[in-house]
């Protein structure tokens, strides 16, 4: 029976070939951060308080001036099929059907239109174009407008990949796509693909030299959609994105896949949430597995959380069923927990609800 994201880890896993399993599941070289995203959220306690009327809790709230039903939307990830073949399009049906926000990565194996149009019927949900910083200017103006045309609300600019982490299982299972799955917005065929190693195709087509002067006055000049930076582990950062006029940063070691040793994101949620200083809006992805992270993260000062593995477990378990599994145990769970705690709407999770325990002594508050 699936009750949890890890019940759905432990059944999607089995149902992969080993190689797209550990393509999904893996970090780099030491599996340190990938690991630490998800036990850091362990050392924070929830502060419940008890006794409140919680019958009217709701969830919800606002992102991309619309209402979605929860502080959650789906993290872009790259080559979905190779978890189901309905990929991105099963996933942005149930984002819909459960009325949140998606991203699409650069790497998707459906289009940007295909992906925004699956999702029409249900609900009108905000996608987000993830992009990479790009050696042909040309070719990331085509994806840029393409997603601008299709009704995505922002570019997510992944800044922490001037170069691909180092990934032994990629090497190892000398990992790559399997034949028969396009990538649309980049242009490519499964068989341009193959030719290459997932590193060297990125370096083949990624600007080692992105700055951010390089990249935010271009992007602005080119669109208007909001421009949020994805990737920041540091105050530094957030407040250079406030400079560049960014609207927004997602706090993110990219799910531990580029460099390890990174911080947990929760762990450098905080810094980050108060150098935005309400400027700018900050949101966390990596290592969110329950309902309570979620709750975690949002007393940690994030407006919003987003997810990359539990949705591709999902796919890979069931499909579009899968993913909507995955979405419908978090809702549960982060509703549970608001009444659990005796919060009875996002604004009321506050530093106050939260503490931490240290290695000695009580539990410390925030
Ligand atoms: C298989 C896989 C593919 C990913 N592809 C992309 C991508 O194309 N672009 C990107 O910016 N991030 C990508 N990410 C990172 C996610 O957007 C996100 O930051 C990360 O998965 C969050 O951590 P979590 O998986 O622990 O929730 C990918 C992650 C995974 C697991
Ligand atoms: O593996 C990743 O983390 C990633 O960002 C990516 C990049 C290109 C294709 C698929 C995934």
């Amino acid at each position: 029976m699936i009750l949890s994201i890890s019940d759905l880890q432990v059944a999607a896993s089995a149902k992969l070939p080993s190689s797209a399993r550990d393509f999904y599941n893996s970090g780099s070289t030491d599996q340190i951060t990938v690991h630490e995203n998800t036990t850091a959220y362990k050392k924070y306690r929830l502060r419940p308080r008890v006794l409140r009327n919680v019958s009217l809790a709701t969830p919800q709230t606002t992102l991309f001036s619309q209402q979605i039903a929860f502080p959650l939307c789906v993290s872009p990830a790259g080559i979905q099929a190779i978890a189901h073949p309905t990929g991105e399009l099963a996933t942005s049906r149930a984002c819909a059907k459960r009325n949140i926000h998606m991203g699409i990565s650069s790497f998707a194996n459906h289009s940007v239109e295909d992906i925004v149009e699956a999702a029409k019927p249900i609900a009108p949900i905000a996608h987000v174009m993830q992009l990479y910083t790009m050696k042909d200017r040309a070719k990331q103006l085509r994806i840029i407008q393409r997603a601008e045309k299709a009704g995505c609300r922002a570019i997510f600019l992944t800044a922490d990949s001037p170069v691909l982490g180092i990934r032994y299982n990629e090497h190892r299972n000398d990992f790559r796509t399997p034949t028969g799955l396009d990538f649309p917005m980049l242009e490519k065929t499964s068989a341009q693909i193959r030719a290459e190693t997932h590193d060297d195709q990125f370096k083949a087509f990624n600007a080692d030299d992105h700055s951010w002067a390089r990249e935010i006055p271009w992007l602005r000049s080119v669109s208007k959609m909001e421009i949020w930076i994805k990737g920041v582990l540091t105050a530094e950062d957030v407040i250079l994105a406030r400079e560049f006029g960014c609207d927004g940063v997602i706090v993110s070691n990219h799910g531990g896949r580029q460099l390890d040793g990174t911080p947990a994101t929760i762990d450098v949620l905080q810094e980050c949430a108060e150098a935005g200083a309400g400027k700018i809006r900050v949101h966390v992805d990596g290592g969110i597995r329950s309902g309570s992270d979620i709750f975690k993260a949002i007393a940690l000062g994030a407006e919003c959380c987003w997810i990359g593995r539990p949705v591709l477990w999902g796919l890979a378990y069931d499909g579009e069923a899968g993913v909507t599994k995955a979405l419908d145990i978090l809702y549960d769970e982060f509703k549970r927990c608001m009444q659990l705690t005796g919060c009875n709407s996002v604004s009321d999770i506050t530093k106050a609800s939260l503490g931490v325990m240290r290695a000695h002594g009580p539990l410390a508050r925030l």
